[in-house]
């Protein structure tokens, strides 16, 4: 089967995680050629196989600190998405100022290289999550809250929780809970990292998560049996990422341990399978679906009925899904 000629949904994946190192290069050769950088090559900060997303997001936020770049690596991530055959995309991104440019700036100059993209390549729809991290501060998170909203109309769908995971453990999540509320209220869509690792898998935290309502749940590792059966009632969409989980340690027992085996047997929730970082990972979606087809026996069919599960999940609205209902394929 062709899984790069599949047309995809990507709905979990960190703009900054996703931008290739070959970008990363282009970028930083032209800041050292033009004496505007003092970092270290992103080739030899990041060789292949290292995969450390906070050691990474720090190199690069400091790396992409002005308009040309972050426009020039937006453009790389889309065209290596649309490359993969992927027609929908939901990007996430953690608002963020720089001394060349604010948060808000950011995130216009984010919308525009979209919208520019998506004029010159219709067959890919980009929509933008905004992400809260769990180190912000309750303000910073309704800053976060303002600039989605002040965006809404522009293609910004949603608001996301992720970052380390170690922050704000035990339910101390709850911090934000009147700025997930609100976001709710005012009609983004929401989705949370939602028990990636041990230290945010408490009950504490996932009760708190639950309360938010969110639409949508990253990564799902370890959640207790309760929230398991809320999740099956709810029937909601899963964001899962093999190459991401299993690379990174987050999961045992390989492709075959991870998770997703269990969840695609219970009925309710729908499952979409994410990148979260392909540029640190290097495994682009049409090799998620490979790999689902190699360890879990999928065959055609079921890997089409599995793409198109994520169609009710995105955040882009009741046009984009009869689009979607079109494309992809049965
Ligand atoms: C298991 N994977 C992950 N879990 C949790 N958070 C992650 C992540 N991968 C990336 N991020 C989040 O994305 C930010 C960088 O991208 P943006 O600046 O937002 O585009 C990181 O700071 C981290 O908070």
């Amino acid at each position: 089967m062709d899984y790069v000629a599949l047309p995809k949904i990507e709905l979990h994946a960190h703009l900054t995680g996703s931008i290739s190192r070959k970008a990363l290069h282009e970028v930083w050769l032209r800041k050292k050629k033009n004496g505007e950088t003092d970092l270290e090559d992103p080739l030899v900060i990041m060789p292949e196989g290292k995969h450390d997303y906070n050691l990474e997001t720090t190199y690069i936020y400091g790396l992409l600190t002005d308009e040309e770049s972050v426009r020039y690596t937006a453009t790389s991530v889309l065209t290596d998405f649309l490359n993969d055959g992927v027609c929908y995309l939901e990007l996430r991104t953690t608002p963020r100022g720089t001394p060349l440019l604010t948060a808000e700036a950011y995130v216009s100059v984010l919308l525009s290289t979209i919208a520019t993209f998506e004029l010159e390549n219709p067959q890919l729809h980009t929509r933008l999550i905004l992400s809260v991290d769990r180190r912000h501060t309750p303000t910073m998170a309704a800053s976060t809250l303002a600039l989605a909203l002040a965006h809404s109309h522009e293609g910004v769908v949603g608001l996301d929780l992720c970052g380390d995971p170690t922050a704000k453990p035990g339910g101390a999540v709850a911090a934000f809970t009147p700025v997930f509320l609100e976001a709710k209220k005012k009609g983004l869509g929401i989705t949370v990292h939602f028990a990636e690792a041990e230290a945010s898998g408490s009950k504490e935290e996932l009760d708190v998560l639950l309360g938010w309502q969110p639409d949508r749940l990253g990564h799902v590792i370890w959640e207790d049996e309760a929230s398991k059966e809320e999740i099956a009632r709810r029937e909601l969409c899963l964001e899962l990422c093999l190459s991401c989980n299993v690379q990174a340690g987050m999961v045992r027992g390989g492709f075959e341990g991870h998770h997703f085996g269990a969840w695609k047997d219970i009925q309710g929730p729908k499952i979409s399978l994410g990148t979260d970082d392909v540029g640190v990972f290097g495994s682009p979606l049409s090799n998620e679906y490979r790999l689902v087809a190699e360890h879990f026996g999928f065959d055609r069919e079921a890997i089409c009925g599995l793409a198109r599960q994520g169609i009710e999940g995105i955040f882009g609205g009741e046009i984009e899904k009869d689009r979607l209902q079109s494309i992809m394929w049965e």
